[in-house]
């Protein structure tokens, strides 16, 4: 299977806050945001592997900065790193400035995908070359984030995460 860049695969969605999705603070509800993630790292995970894909995990989101209502907001999701059937998918969310159109960072989040067959069935995926230095970083420090998942979801022993044990020891 061919590898893949980050960049092939790479959705960007933008849209705006209406008051239907909002908190009673007038920002962004946090379950409208995870809905959004999941949607535009579902199509970059599709994109990726060319197979139907599942949310296996939300192994981390960060709403750092509230998102006022009327906002411009665009949620990009990257693939950062596969393994055998799944791809962690990196999700950056940005606010637009009105009047001068500056994008600023307003949260984040990594989600955990499954390239599944028609019955339900994990299938292998086309690995991915990071290009840019960010793109690297995120690579090199996914499998640490994938054996904390598998950990925390009870599938892999503690004592089985090499990488995680590294970094303390
Ligand atoms: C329930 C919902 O509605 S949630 C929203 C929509 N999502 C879904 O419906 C998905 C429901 N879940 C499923 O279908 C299954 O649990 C699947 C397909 C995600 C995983 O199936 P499993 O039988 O666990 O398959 P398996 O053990 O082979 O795991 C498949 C891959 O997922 C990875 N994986 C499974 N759980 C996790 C997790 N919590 N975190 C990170 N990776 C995970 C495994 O490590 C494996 O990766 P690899 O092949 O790249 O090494």
């Amino acid at each position: 299977m061919q590898s893949k860049n980050p960049s092939d695969s790479a959705c960007i969605m933008t849209d705006l806050v209406l008051p239907g999705e909002t908190n009673p603070l007038n920002n962004l509800f946090g379950g409208e945001l995870l809905a959004r993630m999941d949607r535009a790292a579902s199509i970059a995970a599709r994109r990726h592997s060319r197979r139907i894909v599942v949310t296996a995990s939300v192994n981390h989101v960060a709403f750092n900065r509230a998102v006022p209502l009327g906002s411009v907001v665009t949620v990009e999701a990257k693939v950062s790193r596969t393994f055998r059937t799944s791809m962690e998918i990196f999700i950056d969310v940005w606010i637009e400035d009105r009047e001068s159109g500056t994008k600023s960072k307003a949260n984040e989040a990594i989600y955990t995908f499954v390239a599944v067959d028609e019955t339900g069935i994990p299938v292998a995926v086309p690995t991915v070359e990071p290009q840019t230095e960010l793109e690297k970083e995120r690579f090199e420090a996914a499998l640490r984030r994938k054996q904390l998942s598998l950990v925390l979801a009870g599938k892999m022993k503690p004592s089985d995460a090499t990488e995680l044990k590294a970094l303390f020891m």
